[in-house]
């Protein structure tokens, strides 16, 4: 299949920092996908390199079988929504669709008017006096008349309630649905991770900890419990992500490359959030759910 987003040993430094760094991976077309990993973890860094906004310091990105940087015919075709959906705020949303016809050579105005009229945002108002769930529909809207083959939102529902949340992210599953876009967005809440996307990615610390079709990730992984792991390796399992122990039994989250069949394991299913979660974790150390909207 196709892929919309490819890279190779790609990196990106500030200084003496790595933001991204050795970072492989290929996002197939027609997906919906999440871009994962606490703060600072290098998502930003990622669809910045992706839309062209920056230049790599290390590896190759494609977006479309091409570098994004200073690729006008590629970035003809890539919808982005920036963090804190930066709009002109004293423009209306009629004012900000016609400016987006005299960029944009295959703009489509009547999409964008009709998502917005469907929605009830008035037209005929400053975004700057919309709210934020209102604004965060513009850009949406925006970035979807532009009819992109690939659309990069950047942490678009974030400061969204729950309601707003979830309108918006009916309107763009709705139009990928319609349009075929492929899709990467970047979020912390787990639940809507859950809910919308088919393909994640999980960034940790300026590198990629995990990627893949969803379906694949949760079928790859188990929960295992038994006595206590003494490190000997256990047949069917490929790594041990996350393990927790008590003197006489360790539970395990793993990701198996085969049948687990040894007796002394008794094996469970793991939702998306565990096995996400268990990527984010160093060592040990308890994972604060909360952060990540999953009850403890
Ligand atoms: N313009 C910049 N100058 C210097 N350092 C930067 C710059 N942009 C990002 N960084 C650093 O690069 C790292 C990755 O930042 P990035 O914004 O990509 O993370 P993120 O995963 O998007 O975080 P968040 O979830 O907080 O938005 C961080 O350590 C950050 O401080």
């Amino acid at each position: 299949m196709e892929a919309v987003l490819e890279t190779d040993q790609l990196g990106k430094r500030y200084g003496r920092q790595w933001a991204l760094r050795d970072c492989t991976l290929r996002l197939p077309a027609g997906r919906i996908a999440a871009l994962v990993g606490p703060n600072g973890a290098g998502k930003s860094t990622l669809l910045h390199l992706a839309v062209g906004l920056s230049r790599p310091d290390a590896g190759v990105v494609r977006v479309l079988g091409e570098p994004p940087h200073h690729n006008p015919a590629v970035l003809a075709q890539v919808g982005f929504v920036a963090q804190d959906t930066p709009l002109y705020r004293d423009f209306t949303a009629t004012e900000l669709i016609t400016m987006g016809g005299r960029l944009n050579r295959r703009w489509d105005a009547t999409l964008a008017r009709t998502r917005l009229a469907d929605l009830g945002i008035p037209p005929g108002k400053p975004v700057g006096k919309l709210s934020g769930g209102q604004r965060a529909q513009v850009a949406l809207a925006l970035a979807l008349a532009k009819r992109p083959r690939l659309l990069l939102l950047d942490e678009p529902v974030a400061s969204l309630d729950p309601l707003a949340r979830r309108e918006f992210l009916q309107t763009l599953m709705g139009s990928v649905a319609d349009t075929g876009t492929s899709v990467l967005l970047s979020s912390h809440l787990l639940a809507d991770v859950e809910r919308v996307c088919d393909h994640l990615i999980v960034l940790h610390a300026a590198q990629v900890r995990l990627g893949g079709a969803v379906d694949d990730l949760v079928t790859a992984h188990r929960r295992l419990v038994g006595p206590r792991h003494d490190g000997a390796p256990i047949p069917g399992v490929a790594e041990i992500v996350r393990g927790s122990h008590t003197d006489r039994q360790s539970t395990l989250l793993v990701r198996t490359d085969g049948p687990v069949t040894d007796p002394l394991w008794t094996e469970h299913d793991v939702a998306l959030e565990d096995v996400i979660l268990a990527y984010l974790v160093d060592g040990e150390t308890q994972t604060n759910h909360a952060a990540w909207g999953v009850p403890a």
